[in-house]
């Protein structure tokens, strides 16, 4: 041997023998012994009677680690299995008896129709293509068709005074097909189904296993009672009891396990079956998480929506629901691990850190209370602008190709408060699209290091999630000018975000639309706005928007105003945006508060508040200012002029 094997040699026993291993790592190292010694052989460097000595002695050490129940010495796990097993083999002192006699065989119906039909010509009463079934073997002398050990017994003809002469001369396996296609498009009913199908099988004796199994059927998916009546007669209460567990669980855990035809080994499970098994028992009490929530997907015309997130609901209307997973989540209860099985991680997440996909779908918006169009007050050109760029694209793929193709990155800008966020809800709710809302400080901020990370995982996702819509408020934190002091963190992001931008604008087949929003569209780096190439002005409300603001907000309110009074009200907010309207509302809602008696507030009922009129809305606007400066508007009015697409 080598210098360098022979060291490596000595370590191992060393640690074997250092007398502080564990029993896995006692085992593990004799484990390693014995391979090495194999390979030291096959690679000629010991001799064969070397080896032999060398392995007798290291798999009787290796075994005696294994098979000690001393918990200090030895890990005992073969013992432990067999013991498993041991407990989960059936009783066979379960006493059965067949309730098939030669005469009640012969009474069915279905026998009856049989020998009919044999005895008429030996015509077979089913197509062929419903007789390739697998079968028992007939009976070495006769003609008579028997099932071996599934079914009716060998050693008990059961039609045995009829004489094989009797039987069709449809031999062996397509006679016993015929009983069985019968059986099985009969009428299901106690009398169609009488007790006397008693099978051997085992627990795992269903209908199908009795009599074989019916390739041209598919397995019941999911065999409960009805699909199995003929247990259901069974004379037998601890057969059905054990032949329903092993039905449910097959049902649940191993999708044709029910179906094995087997016979009698058939409370054999795997490992990964056992412990889905274990899982349903210990969690059947505990009531299931929502598999779905409710706006999980909203059907949008032939679009889907699907909200990702909606796993773990968020905002005042939904339930709390803890980031941290569940015990049972973790220990991979049914529903968990049902989901996992009905929604496999898609191939191309499989790149991804688990826990930077969660971010990502944790942050995907939740669209509490929906946003219709007409909730947004004017602003009509940019709505019109949107509905053909994301929604109707969104629906009709199929119209909107080639150069019709709608642009990949929109950026929404406009002074604060005018309504960007609202219409980026407005297409979450409407698009019918897969959305993610995703505020550009979350990525820059919540996970320092990673917002590269985070940005490709996001276009992933949403490739994977087509047709979506990314929508990222404030996006001038996240794509404002590269400049030489910046962080180098954030320049990533920049860089990366910008190289996806581009994929997703370059790849025709993928329906990704980025919508940025800000309120300072000058701070945005230039390749971003090349990159956002629709960009639409969010200006302040018009007059006209100005008053559906104060009508839609006052008919949810007791008011009173004249006509005039509502135009006077929308003459005097020249310049405001449309949070400063909402917020002079607000104020004026306050007025009839305001005008109770201080010693009748504790005692008031609603009804007696005044309703909200227009001297209220003076008074608010005395307290009320415009949030925009005129000097601020012109900025807007002049980046728009220069890059935006507006009219
Ligand atoms: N056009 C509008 N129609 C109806 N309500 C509006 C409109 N614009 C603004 N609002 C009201 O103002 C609130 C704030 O609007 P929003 O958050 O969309 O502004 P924003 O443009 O995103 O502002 P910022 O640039 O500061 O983020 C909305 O919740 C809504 O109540
Ligand atoms: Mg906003």
């Amino acid at each position: 041997m080598s210098g360098a094997h022979l060291g490596e040699w000595q370590r191992r026993s060393f640690d074997i023998s250092s007398g502080t291993c564990a029993p896995e790592q006692t085992a593990d190292s004799y484990r390693a012994h014995i391979l090495a010694i194999q390979y030291a052989w096959a690679s000629s460097q010991l001799s064969q009677a070397g080896t032999a000595s060398l392995l007798r002695t290291y798999s009787e050490r290796y075994a005696a680690v294994l098979d000690s129940d001393d918990p200090r010495t030895g890990l005992n796990n073969y013992a432990e299995s067999a013991l498993h097993l041991a407990r989960s083999q059936r009783n066979h002192s379960d006493k059965w008896e067949s309730s098939l006699t030669t005469v009640n065989v012969l009474e069915l119906p279905c026998v009856q129709k049989m020998i009919q039909a044999g005895t008429g010509g030996g015509k077979s009463l089913v197509a062929p293509a419903d007789v390739n079934i697998t079968v028992g073997q007939e009976s070495r002398g006769s003609s008579l068709p028997v099932v071996s050990s599934t079914g009716l017994r060998a050693a008990e003809p059961p039609f045995k005074p009829l004489g094989p002469t009797s039987w069709p001369k449809a031999a062996g396996n397509s006679t016993f097909s015929n009983l069985q296609s019968i059986t099985a498009e009969r009428p299901r009913g106690p009398e169609g189904f009488p007790s006397h199908h008693n099978s051997s099988a085992g627990p795992s004796g269903s209908a199908q296993s009795l009599f074989g199994q019916h390739a041209s059927a598919p397995p019941h998916p999911n065999p409960g009672p009805e699909a199995n009546q003929s247990v259901f007669f069974n004379s037998n209460p601890s057969k059905r009891k054990t032949f329903y567990n092993s039905c449910g669980e097959s049902g649940r855990g191993g999708a044709s396990r029910g179906q094995d035809p087997r016979g009698g080994g058939t409370n054999f499970k795997t490992a990964r079956e056992q412990f889905i098994v274990d899982q349903q028992k210990k969690h059947s009490n505990q009531p299931q998480r929502a598999q779905q929530p409710p706006g999980m997907v909203v059907a949008m015309g032939n679009a889907t929506k699907k909200s990702l997130g909606a796993n773990r609901p968020r905002g005042t209307f939904s339930k709390f629901v803890s980031p941290m997973p569940r015990q049972e989540d973790k220990e991979g209860g049914v529903g968990s691990n049902n989901a996992q099985e009905t929604q496999p991680v898609d191939e191309r997440l499989k790149n991804f850190e688990p826990k930077i996909i969660e971010l990502i779908m944790s942050e995907i918006m939740d669209h509490g209370p929906p946003v219709a169009w007409d909730d947004i007050a004017g602003l009509e050109f940019a709505k019109a602008t949107i509905k053909e760029i994301v929604v109707w694209p969104m629906l009709r793929p199929d119209i909107f190709t080639g150069l019709r193709g709608p642009p990949k990155g929109i950026l929404l800008f406009g002074p604060p408060g005018t309504g960007k966020t609202l219409i980026g809800k407005c297409i979450a709710c409407q698009s019918g699209a897969t959305f993610f809302s995703i505020s550009a400080s979350s990525l820059t901020s919540k996970w320092v290091g990673e917002g590269e990370k985070m940005v490709r995982a996001l276009f992933a996702i949403a490739r994977c999630h087509q047709p979506a819509v990314i929508f990222i408020d404030e996006i001038d934190s996240l794509l404002s000018q590269r400049t030489d002091g910046e962080h180098e963190s954030s320049r990533r992001i920049k860089t990366e975000f910008l190289v996806q931008l581009d994929g997703a604008a370059t790849s025709a087949d993928d329906r990704i639309l980025v919508v940025g929003a800000t309120n300072r569209p000058q701070e945005i780096d230039e390749a971003a706005r090349r990159r956002l190439s629709k960009r639409l002005y969010i200006p302040l409300p018009e007059a006209a928007a100005r008053r559906q603001i104060v009508s839609n907000l006052m008919a949810c309110e007791k008011s009173q105003m004249e006509e005039e009074e509502l135009e006077n009200v929308v003459t005097g907010t020249e310049g405001f945006s449309g949070a400063d309207m909402t917020g002079l509302c607000r104020e004026a809602a306050l007025g009839p508060i305001r005008s109770i008696q201080l010693s009748d507030i504790a005692t008031i009922t609603p009804d007696q508040v005044r309703p909200i009129l227009h001297c209220d809305f003076q008074e608010a606007l005395r307290i009320v200012r415009p949030s925009v400066s005129a000097k601020d508007l012109e900025l807007y009015e002049e980046w728009n002029n220069t890059f935006g697409c507006g009219r």
